[in-house]
């Protein structure tokens, strides 16, 4: 698996639990949870936040971390909108 397919692998994982609703799983209570976009957002703020704090100390461990914690919460707020990779690759193409 080349590193540019993990998004495309995470994200089809985030698809199958919203579909399949599989218990065990995190992603699966996100979509469930009737408070579960609140989740979300908040984990997004929060993380923003640790990546701003981890960028300070220059923490490149921690940077990594919070920065993937941040892409897997928006992958999961994409599909919560119906939305997908696409049209996050279709903006950014926009911008070249
Ligand atoms: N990438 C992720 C991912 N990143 C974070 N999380 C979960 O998000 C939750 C909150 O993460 P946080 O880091 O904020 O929480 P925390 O571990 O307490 O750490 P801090 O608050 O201290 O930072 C935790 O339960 C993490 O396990 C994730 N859960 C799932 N995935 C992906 O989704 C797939 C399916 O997961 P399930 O739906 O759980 O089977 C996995 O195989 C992964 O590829």
């Amino acid at each position: 698996m080349t590193d540019a397919d993990v998004l495309d692998e995470v994200f089809a994982v985030i698809e199958d639990r919203k579909e399949n609703l599989p218990e065990d799983s995190y992603t699966t209570s996100l979509f469930t949870h009737e408070k579960g976009e609140n989740a979300v957002l908040e984990k997004l703020g929060e993380e923003m936040t640790e990546l701003v704090l981890a960028a300070k100390d220059d923490d490149r461990e921690e940077i990594a971390y919070e920065s993937a914690d941040i892409v897997y919460h928006m992958l999961v707020l994409l599909s919560m909108k119906d939305m997908d990779l696409e049209d996050l690759r279709a903006e950014l193409a926009e911008r070249r």
